[in-house]
């Protein structure tokens, strides 16, 4: 698989088929977390799916979108497929992308970004006082999957594609800026335990 292509792809099915799903989610008051599969043959999308936990506190968007998977009557095998996040899975969602068996997982925005930039350290949090471990220190590479950051892989790119991806990426940061608002704006009348 050429990084360069699944970079570009991953950024496609952020903007084109996770975003759209998360701005309805977050104006129903979900947070702006989303997620989706691909194959890794030809990249093509099996689904994509955002947070829903103003209905259950467990549906983070991995978690619904794993959900979602596993009610499509046709199922490929995991190993046939790429698992992508927009935000670095908690470790709920870690667990539960092993679980179901993947061998992989991609995302877009770190766990700091989720504390940082968005105001949900929960993540974070939960890796410190649960598992006793600070921000990087899970293992991302381990007997189950290895994962990486779009930016890892845009890193690997050359100059010219690298420049080009770096300016897709920046306008979708952008966009996800502004879901972040809306959703810190309502989230104080939520019923979220971790808002
Ligand atoms: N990665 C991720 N982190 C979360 N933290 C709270 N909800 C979520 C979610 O849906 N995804």
């Amino acid at each position: 698989m050429n990084d360069d292509a699944l970079a570009a792809r991953l950024l496609d099915v952020i903007e084109h088929d996770i975003l759209p799903l998360t701005q309805k989610g977050v104006a129903a008051g979900n947070k702006v977390f989303g997620a989706a599969i691909l194959r890794k043959s030809d990249l093509s999308l099996v689904l994509a799916e955002t947070n829903n936990e103003t209905e259950n506190p467990l549906w983070h968007g991995e978690v619904h979108c794993l959900k979602r998977f596993h009610e499509l009557v046709e199922r490929p095998p995991t190993s046939e497929l790429i698992f992508f996040s927009t935000h670095e899975p908690c470790t709920m969602c870690m667990s539960a992308i092993t679980w179901a068996g993947f061998d992989n997982f991609y995302y877009f925005f770190s766990h700091e970004d989720s504390r940082d930039a968005f105001a949900i350290p929960h993540d974070l949090r939960i890796l410190k006082e649960v598992f006793g471990l600070e921000p990087g220190g899970y293992r991302r590479k381990n007997a189950f999957w290895s994962s990486a950051s779009v930016d890892d892989l845009i890193n690997k790119a050359t100059k010219d594609v690298r420049s080009a991806l770096e300016m897709r990426k920046a306008a979708i940061a952008a966009a996800y800026g502004s879901v972040s608002a809306t959703y810190q704006a309502s989230k104080s009348g939520n019923d979220i335990p971790l808002a």
